[in-house]
């Protein structure tokens, strides 16, 4: 027991030598160590030593391992953290997902496969339908890639307001950070291909974008409008994003932005049109609902657009209007101003090249200032199907060379004298694209039954307007009162 005592003084007396240095490397070593160097020597007995020994270890073995990881992640890792609402997290995890670790990840979050619309018909693919993917979560993934090991971490932090905000970090074991930007940048080409030839849509969620699900490019062709004033449209849009065209406007001091009001009955083609550019011109879509924010969120939302995209607003009569004396008046939910609508189109936060579309059933609800020249570039009427469009949606649905199935009684040849059946049954001015497509397609496979249910369809038409009349776009206003 004596011995004992001499050899740990005795290493107690040259550790206190290195404990300076020590202090350096492990801060707060000499505090603890002058307080358990007592417990070691004084305990009365070798087995209450021993206890304290093992309890050192235990003791070490947590607190130590903690230091020591972070004292690697500081010393010997690079990482980069990517946000939840970042277009880049999407990157990072449709990769992940598509790495063997992420399968083997005992904790893992599930989410519907992107890739799944894309695959091919038939039966096998409606049993692959909405397929899942995996990826790991909450913890820390290892795997190696290119010869490097790297960490997969996904965490939730509990942000402003209490609001859990999700984001992911991807660190390795090396100083490089150029290894981490390769491997994101296989991550944004691996994500690049999965939205060829798709239209990506962002929302926002609170006062963030968050990328929804990307669509497939609608073609400009499918949209039925009058040829002249898409062509004029497209014209249009295409010479704004012309590089030349930005040239042109920073050279005079003028914001380029360019802004569409698509106006008209519900149903007449406002959202077709606007995704179908935004595909056409390879533009991404941001999608702002009025209704859903205020006006703090807007201010945000805005200044955290992208250089060169769309910005859809869509219902933009929800916003506020001026009062008589020109004071900001409230929305009709008390949420966003028109003075803070008007400042986030003109003002600075409003980005480089953005076109803004914003669609409405309600023109006349608009407030003057909101579709002045310079905010509204270029106003589009949508009209209830008129005969030619009544004619194109009909040829268009049937169209032979899109691999539309006609069922055996019905021939191609019959098509143009089906057309002109369809037309002269349906009355002009009367129903929407949108309702005359939903006749067209529950016929898809038959143009003759089309026109043969053309009258039961009208009359049924009719008598659900009839129903939901007192909810109608065209009888209420926006303060709850009926027009008469
Ligand atoms: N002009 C059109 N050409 C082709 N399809 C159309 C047209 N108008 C409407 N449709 C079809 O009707 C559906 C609804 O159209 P869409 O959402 O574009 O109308 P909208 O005018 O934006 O309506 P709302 O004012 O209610 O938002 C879509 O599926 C679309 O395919």
């Amino acid at each position: 027991m004596a011995s004992f005592s001499n050899a740990t003084s005795r290493i107690h007396s040259s550790l206190s030598q290195q404990i300076s240095f020590l202090d350096l490397l492990f801060p707060g070593f000499t505090t603890l160590s002058s307080s358990v160097w007592p417990l070691l020597t004084d305990a009365p007995s070798l087995y209450g030593r021993l206890l304290c020994i093992c309890g050192l270890l235990v003791l070490i073995g947590k607190y130590g391992a903690k230091y020591f990881r972070e004292l690697v992640e500081a010393y010997f890792t690079s990482k980069i953290e990517v946000p939840y609402n970042d277009e880049a997290y999407d990157m990072l995890i449709f990769w992940v997902c598509s790495q063997p670790f992420a399968r083997s990840a005992r904790a893992s979050l599930a989410m519907v496969d992107l890739k799944s619309s894309t695959r091919s018909n038939g039966p096998e693919s409606h049993a692959n339908k909405k397929s899942l993917q995996y990826s790991p979560c909450n913890g820390r993934s290892y795997f190696w890639h290119k010869g490097h090991l790297f960490v997969f971490e996904r965490k939730r932090n509990q942000g402003e307001l209490g609001i859990t905000r999700e984001e992911a970090c991807i660190s390795y074991f090396g100083r490089n950070p150029n290894v981490l930007r390769e491997l994101l940048d296989e991550c944004r080409q691996y994500y690049l291909k999965l939205v060829k030839n798709k239209t990506c849509v962002f929302e926002h969620e609170g006062d963030r974008w968050k990328s929804s699900k990307s669509r497939n490019k609608r073609d400009m062709s499918t949209v039925i409008i009058d040829r002249k004033l898409k062509e004029m449209l497209l014209g249009d849009v295409a010479e704004f994003l012309d590089p030349k065209t930005r040239t042109w406007y920073s050279a005079r001091g003028l914001p380029y932005q360019r802004g569409y009001l698509l106006y008209g009955p519900p149903g007449t083609g406002k959202s077709s049109l606007s995704l179908s550019i935004a595909g056409q011109f390879d533009l991404d879509v941001y999608v702002l609902t009025m209704s859903g924010l205020d006006d703090r969120s807007l201010k945000t939302l805005f200044a955290e657009l992208p250089q060169h995209c769309i910005v859809l607003l869509e219902d933009v009569d929800a916003a506020g209007s001026l009062g008589q004396n020109g004071s900001p008046r409230m929305s009709a939910n008390g949420k966003v101003s028109l003075s803070t609508l008007l400042n986030v189109l003109d003002g600075l936060a409003s980005p480089e090249g953005r076109v803004l579309i914003m669609t409405t059933n309600h023109i006349e609800r608009l407030d003057p200032a909101l579709i002045r020249p310079g905010r509204v570039d270029t106003k589009v009427e949508f009209h209830l199907a008129e005969e030619d469009m009544i004619s194109q949606l009909f040829l268009f649905v049937y169209d032979p060379h899109s691999n539309t199935v006609i069922s055996g009684d019905d021939s191609e040849e019959e098509l143009p004298q089906l057309a002109q059946e369809f037309v002269a049954k349906v009355p002009k001015l009367e129903f929407s694209p949108a309702e005359i497509m939903s006749l067209l397609l529950a016929n898809k496979q038959s143009p003759r039954h089309a026109v043969a249910s053309v009258d039961t369809w009208m009359e049924k038409v009719r008598e659900e307007r009839k129903v939901t009349r007192t909810n109608s776009w065209a009888l209420v206003d926006k303060d709850g009162s009926r027009d008469h």
